[in-house]
């Protein structure tokens, strides 16, 4: 996959995002950044992408960031991306590592709670696996029969999800249980304040990703990865292609930066 080969419109897109004066570019990471795999902890971003994203960030006028599921220090550990990108973790809440001390003394009970029962839930199912984060326990089943996993998250749907102050959230092959109400748009708008922004693109995959493409309108870009239903207006097959966008995102705007290409007003 080459720019060349994107769509016209999203190609269109990314070349009139790239002349704001102002971009904020935001991915999210598995499953837009770094390929589905079956262990999470192999889950390693396109090389492709994470230049791109790093020259981005090093341009001026140009804010890059990654908003993920995962708990802040894995992203960081994982994704390899430069500190010059702002990391976001945990579905939009992890700011920062002393996130999970911030929390009151109650949540962080209930937190410890929802893992030891769920380890006794389902956490001994074969192909079944558990994966903690500061404010949540996500339960992983895609190593798993397929209709083992499938009650393992039935049990998990009708336990533990249903206490009180519990936050489900369900993606690919996990369901997730968190202590505290997460939302990429909430983080996706709170980069775009403190980089007073004046227009955004947003890339994801999954259902979390669709309350980032929420908060975009008037010249922001929203692009889904894979197929169904979205509320971004373009989208690509794969991560190859994430890359290719990525690529070309950057030669445009570095292009309009050196003044190669036409600005607004000139
Ligand atoms: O918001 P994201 O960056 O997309 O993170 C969403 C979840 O991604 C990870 O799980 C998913 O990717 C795994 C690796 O490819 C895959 O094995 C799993 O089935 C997927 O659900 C991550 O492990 C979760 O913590 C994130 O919430």
């Amino acid at each position: 996959m080459t720019a060349g080969s994107l769509p016209a419109p999203l190609r269109q897109a990314v070349a009139r995002v790239a002349r704001t004066p102002r971009l904020l570019v935001v991915c999210d990471y598995d499953g837009t950044l770094a390929p589905i795999v079956e262990d999470p902890a192999r889950a390693v971003p396109r090389p492709e992408s994470v230049r791109a994203l790093g020259a981005l960030a090093g341009l001026p006028e140009t804010t890059v960031g990654a908003i993920s599921g995962r708990a802040l220090r894995d992203l960081a550990a994982l994704s390899g991306l430069p500190a010059e990108v702002h990391l976001i973790g945990s579905h939009g809440v992890e700011f920062d590592a002393g996130f999970a001390h911030a929390l009151d003394s109650e949540t962080q009970t209930l937190r410890r709670r929802l893992e030891a029962d769920l380890e006794l839930l389902v956490g001994q199912t074969p192909g079944v696996f558990l994966e903690p984060k500061p404010a949540s326990v996500a339960v992983h089943v895609r190593r798993a029969e397929p209709a083992v996993g499938e009650s393992a998250l039935e049990a998990v749907r009708s336990g533990p999800a249903q206490w009180e102050g519990v936050y489900v959230t369900e993606g690919k092959a996990v369901i997730e249980l968190a202590v505290v109400e997460t939302d990429k748009g909430e983080a996706l708008d709170m980069l775009r304040r403190q980089a007073r922004a004046t227009a955004a693109l947003f890339v994801g995959d999954d259902v979390t990703d669709e309350k980032a493409f929420a908060r975009l309108g008037g010249p922001d870009v929203g692009v889904k990865v894979g197929r169904g239903e979205s509320l971004a207006e373009y989208s690509v097959p794969d991560t190859a292609d994430v890359a290719a966008m990525l690529a070309s995102l950057l030669a445009e705007r570095r292009a309009w930066l050196s003044g190669e290409t036409h600005r607004p007003g000139d």
